[in-house]
């Protein structure tokens, strides 16, 4: 999307831990491309990459809902991944920072309490238990208590969060996931949590596209938009969460059966408690981690939806992928990934 969008854009760096071989593509254009295998939990690492340049996009993290990392690792990389960052703008200079944050940082909460609609400024009681909702607020904190920082040279840091809803897309691992369980399954996917539950959903370009914009805003802006929080949305339609993965799955020849849960939730419960069980029991021997569990149940079970043009008012976003392509160009994935499993 950078190299798309920036046209003052002169040099990229890409730092993860993890360099896939697609990022050879991206060397062949007129910007200097630079990747970098490293690792955020190494402070130094982090400051030899981001010596030098002017914006820092820190969307590095580790995602995990269904236990297969300790929530020690989760905290290290997240939060003190985090903290790396910071020091390393503040250290070689670097004055703008846009952090990948999470709708998880607001909810659903531990209660789960809906979230219908919301916005950046409406009330709502925010407490986690699980180590990754955890480490993403914390991360955030840091990011927004670190706006102002005086870095080397003296000029003050400007950083700004964004908070995408449930990112959906080109190498969404979930959607895979239930298109394979779907094809298992004879073609069907058995409805579990009822239609009336909302879930916000954004498409991933749209996603980068806001990084992109904030990244080239920030130092024009910077009064305006320093240690602000941004929900990260698009016109993705408001649906549950099986309901809309079905606008990709089932042109791809899946069916959601069941027009209300197939089980009754208590049994959901019961059977996310006993996975969780089994978890701990084979962790020895193996690695058992479900897609359901306590946690991704709650999730999925909770409206969660946010409706704002924070965004839009303070620089000027406008989704660049309507509804239409975000949902064409994910369907044509799904059916690329069908076409390689065959
Ligand atoms: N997937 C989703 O629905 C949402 C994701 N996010 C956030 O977006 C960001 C990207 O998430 P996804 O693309 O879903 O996950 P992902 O797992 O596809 O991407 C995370 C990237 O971080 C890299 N990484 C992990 N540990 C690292 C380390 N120690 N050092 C350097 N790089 C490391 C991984 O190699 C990977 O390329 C994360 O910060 C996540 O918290 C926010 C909201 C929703
Ligand atoms: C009970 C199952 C019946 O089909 C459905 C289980 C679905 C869950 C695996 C997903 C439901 C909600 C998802 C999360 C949500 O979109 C918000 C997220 C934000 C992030 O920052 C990271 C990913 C995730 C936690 C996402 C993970 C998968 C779900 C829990």
């Amino acid at each position: 999307m950078l190299l798309q969008q920036e046209p003052q854009l002169r040099e990229l760096r890409i730092f993860d831990l993890h360099l896939g071989p697609w990022l050879e593509e991206l060397k062949t254009g007129p910007v200097q491309v630079t990747a970098i295998q490293g690792d955020v939990t190494q402070a130094h690492e982090v400051a030899a990459a981001v010596a030098g340049a002017h914006v820092v996009i820190h969307t590095a993290g580790l995602v995990d809902v269904f236990g297969k990392t300790s929530p020690e690792t989760i905290h290290e990389v997240n939060v003190q991944g985090t903290r790396n960052v910071i020091e390393a703008c503040v250290q070689t200079g670097t004055r703008f920072l846009v952090y990948t944050s999470s709708m998880e940082v607001v909810g659903p909460n531990i209660k789960g309490q809906p979230f219908y609609r919301g916005n950046e400024n409406t009330p709502y009681e925010a407490v986690h238990r699980h180590p990754y909702p955890c480490s993403k607020a914390l991360a955030e904190q840091l990011v927004l208590e670190a706006n102002g920082r005086k870095v080397l040279g003296g000029l003050p840091l400007v950083t700004c969060a964004l908070r995408p809803t449930g990112i959906y897309g080109e190498g969404h691992q979930i959607m895979r996931d239930f298109y394979h369980q779907g094809l298992r399954l004879g073609g069907r996917l058995f409805r579990a949590i009822p239609a009336s539950v909302e879930h916000g959903r954004v498409y991933v370009g749209n996603v980068a596209w806001m990084h992109v914009l904030v990244a080239r805003e920030l130092e024009h802006r910077a009064a305006l938009m320093g240690g602000q929080v941004y929900f990260c949305y698009d016109n993705s339609p408001y649906k549950s969460y099986e309901d809309f993965n079905m606008e990709f799955l089932g042109p791809c020849g899946l069916r959601l059966v069941g027009t209300r849960p197939l089980l009754p939730y208590w049994l959901l419960l019961f059977l996310a408690a006993l996975n969780v069980l089994l978890q701990w029991l084979l962790r020895p021997l193996l690695l058992y981690a479900p897609l359901l569990n306590p946690y991704t149940l709650a999730m999925a079970n909770t409206t969660f939806t946010v409706s704002t043009d924070k965004a839009r008012r303070h620089f000027g976003y406008e989704p660049l992928f309507s509804w239409e392509e975000s949902r064409t160009r994910t369907i044509r994935w799904v059916q690329a990934v069908e076409g390689s499993a065959q």
